[in-house]
């Protein structure tokens, strides 16, 4: 075994006694390398851990060990994010709750992790993430935000036959958006019935990717029904401000969330970054290390 070997498993090793400590609630253990069933044996922090990892199979094998796992998309993010999308993953999921302190274990992918993190939910871990605010209201379905963060990133980190695009995803509230907005192009989802046009289905979401690059927003009911596409969005609320830099999309979803109950995933075309609106602000800011062409 080498020294780098060695260590690794020495600083894992640390980190579970972290997390058997009765501080902790969650161990957040970002990788897909699972840990060694030998260094889990008999530890406390084994109820604790949560998987965070990137393949489903892997995910599902983990489950039927009867471990806990979520799964995050498998793109390139610094540790922060990576962190950042398995938290908003287990909290949308309702994984964990307000107040939990988690211990997040993670590093590149595909090596051993190398960094220990704190994070106290409801605290904020820099300033565009207070997961308190990602906390949605009781009228969104988890699974259908969980499952459109995890598609604006797809959208961010792939873009459009290898064009980086940008869009904007709204969802909630869709009688006050539909009322304050207009179609700009025709709605490739028209004349489908409801069924076959709802975002847990992955057909959907594919076909949400392609017409990304369309102008104009999606507008999604909050139990995952695509209700439109290439819609023009008109609440302009001058009272919101969003951070310089920003142009007329990122104004665009801040006008709509203030103006209405809906939350907006936007997607920026120039850097890939995923932005999550609520009331007029950014309650969550994702940035991609690498973009694939
Ligand atoms: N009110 C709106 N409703 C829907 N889409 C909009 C609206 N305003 C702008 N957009 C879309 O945003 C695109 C880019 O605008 P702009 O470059 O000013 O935005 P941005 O906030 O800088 O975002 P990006 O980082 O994606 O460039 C426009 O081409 C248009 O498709």
């Amino acid at each position: 075994m080498s020294d780098n070997t060695k260590f690794d498993r020495e600083f894992l090793r640390s980190a579970l006694s972290l997390a058997a400590k009765s501080e902790v609630d969650h161990f957040l253990y970002i990788c897909d390398t699972p840990i060694a069933p030998e260094d889990l044996r008999g530890k406390p922090a084994r109820k604790k851990l949560v998987y965070a990892v990137t393949l489903e199979p892997l995910a599902q094998e983990l489950l039927r060990k009867k471990l806990s796992a979520l799964v995050i998309p498998a793109y390139d993010y610094s540790r922060t994010e990576r962190v950042k999308v398995a938290l908003v993953s287990a909290l949308s999921q309702g994984a964990f709750k307000e107040g939990d302190l988690v211990l997040c274990m993670t590093g590149k992918v595909g090596r051993a992790p190398d960094t220990l993190m704190q994070m106290r939910i409801g605290g904020s871990l820099d300033d565009r993430l207070a997961i308190e605010g990602v906390k949605l209201g009781e009228e969104f379905n988890s699974q259908v935000v969980d499952a459109l963060i995890q598609l604006a990133l797809q959208i961010g980190q792939e873009g459009f036959e290898g064009h980086p695009i940008g869009t904007i995803i709204t969802i909630g509230d869709h009688t006050s958006v539909l009322e304050k907005s207009r179609q700009l192009t025709i709605n490739p989802f028209q004349g489908l019935s409801e069924s076959e046009r709802n975002v847990l289905d992955p057909k959907i979401r594919d076909a949400i990717k392609n017409f990304s690059v369309l102008d104009g927003a999606f507008v999604i009911r909050e139990d995952g029904v695509v209700l439109s596409a290439g819609r023009y969005l008109s609440a302009n609320d001058d009272t919101v401000k969003i951070p310089l830099g920003l142009g007329a999309r990122h104004a665009a979803s801040a006008g709509i969330t203030s103006s209405t109950h809906c939350i907006a995933l936007t997607v920026s075309q120039t850097s890939g970054a995923v932005r999550l609106f609520k009331g007029g602000n950014i309650v969550l800011e994702l940035h991609q290390t690498a973009r694939r062409t």
